[in-house]
């Protein structure tokens, strides 16, 4: 059983300019898409188009455009389990550019009162009762909406632990921060930083692991990972962009580089790289195969416009070349 919580989903509005952004004019728009998204909803978008079943829950009222949203993607294996809560769902505008640029606009989102927090909480636990097999993943993903606790992930991490299921978090700036603050108590199974993201987490300079990486060298990114697994954390999967991931667990790290593609929108490519990291896990592949599956789809992603996500036909032809670092 897969579920991931959104706790702050959106409507992806993606609008397409034919020419460069010009900053301070009236800009004229190519295509306009609109898709449900957040980020455990396009996690759970992709297990499902992949064959594997997963429910997504969010916050949403009954008659939310995002809940339609999900509904008209008839995905038979994509169950929503909606909390209902007085705000709606948040639009995120993408602006798309010719040379493949892609600017996020991202609203805060409305906020959730104490009582809708509570019934979010009570909703997961629900869901994941169940699911005590030991293989079993709950993906707590993106940002937190006004008047969600900023260490909300830290408590979902303490209340989940005791159903005996994988629980994934992938978030940013405070949340990410209070989580960090939170180990070794409350460490998840998987997280997925990008450089930026891990460099933050170990107290290094914003772009110290990604220079390195990019220059070849994935002796930092691994030290920095291999600190957070040292703290409790099962698995941390640093995605590098144009230069591949690494995985660090317990066991040991390994690089793969990123799959050749033309990169049309990164877009969703962090949540692809999630889903194929469990997709992998739960079909008993090792190490090496989530880390290889994670940068396929990641990549596939990538090679896609907006926040469109891969399917299995999308993934690249080639696949990651894996090294083990240590
Ligand atoms: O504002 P957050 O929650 O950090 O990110 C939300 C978001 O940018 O992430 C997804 C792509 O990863 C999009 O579907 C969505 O618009």
């Amino acid at each position: 059983m897969i579920v991931t919580l959104t706790p702050n989903p959106s409507l992806d509005r993606t609008v397409t300019l034919p020419g460069p952004l010009l900053r301070g004019a009236v800009n004229r728009l190519g295509s306009v898409t609109v898709e449900p998204g957040g980020k455990g909803v396009n996690v759970a978008r992709v297990l499902a188009s992949s064959g594997q079943e997963a429910t997504a829950l969010v916050p949403a009222a009954s008659d939310d455009p995002l809940l339609r949203a999900i509904d008209s993607l008839g995905l038979p294996g994509l169950a929503c389990r909606a909390v209902p809560v007085a705000g709606a769902a948040r639009i995120n505008t993408a602006v798309t550019e010719p040379d493949g640029t892609t600017t996020k606009l991202n609203e805060s989102g409305a906020g959730l009162s104490e009582a809708e927090v509570a019934a979010v909480e009570a909703a997961l636990s629900e869901e994941l009762r169940p699911a005590s097999d030991g293989r079993s993943w709950a993906v707590l993903s993106g940002s937190l909406p006004p008047g969600a606790p900023v260490d909300w992930y830290v408590r979902l991490v303490g209340l989940l632990r005791p159903l005996g299921v994988r629980i994934a978090v992938d978030t940013s700036d405070a949340p990410l921060a209070a989580l960090a603050a939170g180990l070794p108590d409350c460490a998840p199974d998987l997280i997925k930083p990008n450089g930026q993201e891990l460099a933050q987490l170990a107290g290094r300079g914003a772009t110290d692991l990604e220079d390195a990486a990019v220059a070849g060298d994935f002796g930092p990114v691994a030290e920095a990972a291999r600190i957070l697994v040292e703290l409790g954390i099962g698995a941390v999967l640093a995605t590098l962009g144009p230069a591949g991931g690494v995985l660090a667990t317990g066991e040991g790290a390994w690089h793969a580089t990123a799959p050749s593609v033309p990169v049309v929108s990164t877009v969703g490519a962090g949540d692809s790289s999630i889903a194929g990291f469990i997709l992998a896990d739960v079909r008993g592949g090792g190490q090496a195969e989530c880390l290889r599956t994670a940068m396929a789809y990641g990549s596939a992603a990538a090679s896609l416009p907006g926040t469109a996500l891969p399917t299995p036909r999308d993934l690249p032809a080639q696949a990651s070349e894996i090294v083990r670092l240590n």
